[in-house]
């Protein structure tokens, strides 16, 4: 049962309307009702004459009705923004090998602003066209693991026999900067991850449409021999079983790239609009 109280105006010209409003259920034995702060001087002000009269909207100015809401109301009405400022968010981006983790996120780099593409470190050779410090800071197998034993690292892994880590310090910088973070992952790192950041960052997984797509991009492809190939396929059936660990499943069909990095977008937009938002600490 509610109770309902209805507040009508003596006077229709300085109150042409009514309020109703609902109180929470009254305690069986409670001796008094006592309703919560916010309501009880909301009604204390709405039941007190106005101190200015609120004019006809019809013949004063808005800024004149604006005025005379304030003085009624008690106070200006704030230009401050409503909604929280988001804060910068950690997106890990995992896949099996060949779904267009690249291809997704260069294109990504292209369209969408004030995100940070983490450069990872790794020991691997550069494939042909790919730039240091843009693809990949490549370094040896010694300076990778001095950076290891330094714990520079957010996360690390031996990938196919390359070392591939994450630089804490850049993470940490671009986020000061309020910059998103972008995190390109295998299906183990982002297991680490995932038990590192927990539930502080958004986890996509992408797929190709079907198996036997993403083992024809990778053969196009050309970059591995085919007994590298054959690992790499054999561990993607076995990695898809991983989705469940993820927050958002993205599939990148065959020459439909756009929409699979709009719905990344997507994802992005509806993280930042969450009223609880995710908060990673690095
Ligand atoms: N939507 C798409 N349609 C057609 N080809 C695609 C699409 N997405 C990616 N590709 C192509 O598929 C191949 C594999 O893509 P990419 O190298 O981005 O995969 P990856 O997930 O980063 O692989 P790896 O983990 O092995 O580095 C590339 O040749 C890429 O150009």
């Amino acid at each position: 049962m509610f109770r309902r109280l209805l507040l009508c105006s003596s006077s229709p010209s300085l109150f042409p309307f009514k309020l109703s409003i609902s109180l929470s259920p009254r305690p069986l034995f409670s001796p008094i009702i006592s309703p919560t702060p916010r309501l009880s001087l909301s009604l204390s002000r709405m039941s007190r004459p106005p101190s200015v009269p609120i004019p006809s909207l019809d013949k004063a100015d808005r800024s004149e009705v604006i005025r005379a809401f304030e003085a009624t109301l008690g106070s200006s009405f704030s230009s401050e923004p409503i909604a929280p400022t988001p804060r910068p968010l950690i997106v890990v981006i995992s896949g099996p090998s060949g779904v267009g983790k690249d291809a997704v996120i260069s294109r990504l780099r292209e369209v969408r602003n004030n995100l940070h593409f983490v450069v990872t470190a790794t020991s691997r050779a550069k494939r042909p066209g790919e730039v240091h410090g843009k693809d990949y800071y490549f370094v040896s197998k010694d300076e990778f693991l001095t950076m290891v034993e330094r714990n520079e690292l957010l996360e690390h892994a031996l990938v196919y026999g390359d070392y591939k880590g994450i630089p804490k310090q850049q993470v940490r910088e671009y986020m000061a900067r309020g910059y998103d973070i972008v995190l390109r992952v295998d299906i183990q790192g982002a297991q680490t991850l995932r038990r590192i950041l927990r539930d502080s960052a958004v986890f996509v997984f992408l797929v190709a449409e079907s198996e036997a797509k993403m083992v024809e991009r990778l053969v196009e492809r050309r970059t591995e021999s085919k007994e590298e190939l054959l690992v790499r396929i054999a561990t993607a059936r076995e990695e898809v079983r991983h989705m469940r660990n993820f927050d958002y499943v993205v599939v990148n069909a065959d020459g439909e790239l756009e929409r699979a990095v709009r719905l990344v977008e997507a994802i992005i937009d509806s993280e930042k609009a969450k009223v609880r938002q995710r908060s990673a600490v690095i």
